[in-house]
This record gives C-alpha cells, sequence and structure tokens, in this order.
C-alpha cells in the first residue's frame, strides 16, 4: 500500500488543507501519515483518515524520519515555513537529510507537492485531476 507524510508548520496549514481537499479522492486510498496537528486539522476540516504522529515540535518529524529509515514511506510533502525559526528545527534538519539518505521523495512547497503526489499516484496506475 502506497503511504505517503503529510506536514505542514503553522503558516502553511492552510496550504496544507487546500491540497489535502484537492486530492481527497486519491488521499483516501493510500495511507497517510501526519504529525499532530496538521493530522488533526486534515482529519476534522478535510475528512481523511490519517496516522497521526507528535507534534512537531515534540518529536513528529523525528517519528517521520524513522519511518523513512524504515523504508516504510513513499513520499514526503513537508509544506515548510522558510521565514518563521522553528525551536525543533535540529529535527526539521533529520527528516529532510534522511529523506536525500534514503532518496525518499520530498516536496516542500505546493508546487512540488503537486509533481510528487502526482509522481506517487502514477506508481498506482491513477492521474490526478489537474
Ligand atoms: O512542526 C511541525 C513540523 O516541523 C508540524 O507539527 P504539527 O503538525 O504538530 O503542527
Amino acid at each position: 500500500m502506497t503511504r505517503i507524510a503529510l506536514i505542514a508548520h503553522d503558516d502553511e496549514k492552510p496550504e496544507m488543507l487546500d491540497f489535502a481537499a484537492a486530492h481527497e479522492s486519491y488521499l483516501s486510498t493510500i495511507d497517510i501519515v501526519t504529525t499532530g496537528t496538521t493530522g488533526e486539522r486534515i482529519r476534522d476540516e478535510v475528512g481523511l483518515d490519517v496516522d497521526r504522529k507528535a507534534s512537531g515540535p515534540m518529536g513528529g518529524d523525528l517519528q517521520i524520519g524513522g519511518m523513512v529509515a524504515e523504508g516504510a514511506l513513499d513520499a514526503i510533502v513537508f509544506l515548510r515555513d522558510p521565514l518563521t525559526a522553528q525551536p525543533h528545527e535540529p529535527d526539521i534538519s533529520a527528516l529532510l537529510r534522511i529523506c536525500d539518505v534514503h532518496d525518499v521523495p520530498l516536496a516542500t512547497t505546493r508546487t512540488a507537492a503537486e509533481y510528487v503526489l502526482a509522481g506517487v499516484a502514477a506508481e498506482d496506475d491513477v492521474t490526478l485531476d489537474a
């Protein structure tokens, strides 16, 4: 089963909710892992079933990084806030690094997320709506 992670910093959560809603029909067919607050909002506001890890500042990025190390994720959409310092920056860097190590596709902007999700869906023989 295809499994992707969805993560967004606070300023990017509206963008993530819009992205999840736009692709709700495909996303409902795959496994979704999230950090805590991102997942709560996707579940409550989009209606998708998600596997919620801890909130980012409490270790959620590290939990998802651990899944990357285990080969358990096909892609990550991580809509980062590039303009705000985060207290858990080392955890964020660790997640980005481990994606590089294992060549797991990682999208950090909406446009990149569209490309990555289209690529993941193509592996499932699904063409996303424009
Ligand atoms: O901080 C985050 C990623 O670094 C996201 O965490 P939340 O989804 O809990 O807000």
